[in-house]
């Protein structure tokens, strides 16, 4: 992708319109992974869907491409995947979460903002309960 944004005139002839040189490109990565072509019911946030897919983060699979793809791929892929793997681990194998006093389910909003990365709208807000029953007294949002 960022092979495309750096040399726009590899897309010049694409849907038989010009691309003019030096023509900046940004690929929709939201929409990639919306797409109703490429996934099930792509509006429901069902992280084990990429479990039971074949796809993989190699840059093959166009419908998941979170590194990119290409000679342009990102070259820290498995420094980036190593520590968030273990960061979630941690926290999922230490702690209890639990939504805040009076909260359901159903309030969680997850609307994303806008923007050049992907981020919630409203902060997530959840209670994290020590194994042991050792209350976090600082509420973590993630
Ligand atoms: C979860 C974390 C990360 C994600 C999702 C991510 C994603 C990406 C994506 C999508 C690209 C563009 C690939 C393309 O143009 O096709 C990229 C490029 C790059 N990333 Fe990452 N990245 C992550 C972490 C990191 C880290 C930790 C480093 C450095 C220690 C890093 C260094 C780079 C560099 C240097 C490039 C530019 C490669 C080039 O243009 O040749 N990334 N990354």
């Amino acid at each position: 992708m960022t092979e495309l944004t750096r040399h726009p005139e590899k897309l010049r002839r694409a849907r038989d319109e010009d691309v003019p040189p030096k023509t900046t490109i940004y690929v929709n990565g939201w929409a990639r992974g919306r797409d109703p072509n490429s996934w099930e019911r792509p509006e429901v946030f069902e992280p084990e869907r990429v479990m039971r897919s074949s796809v993989d983060t190699d840059g093959h699979d166009f419908e998941f491409m979170p590194f990119g793809e290409g000679r342009r791929i990102c070259p820290a892929k498995n420094v980036a995947m190593a520590p968030t793997e273990l960061a979630l681990a941690s926290l999922l194998h230490s702690f209890d979460w639990d939504l805040p006093e009076g909260m359901k389910k159903e309030d969680i909003s997850m609307d994303e903002a806008p923007g050049i990365t992907v981020h919630r709208r409203s902060p997530l807000v959840l209670v994290a309960t020590e194994y042991g029953g050792v209350e976090v007294k600082d509420k973590p949002q993630c």
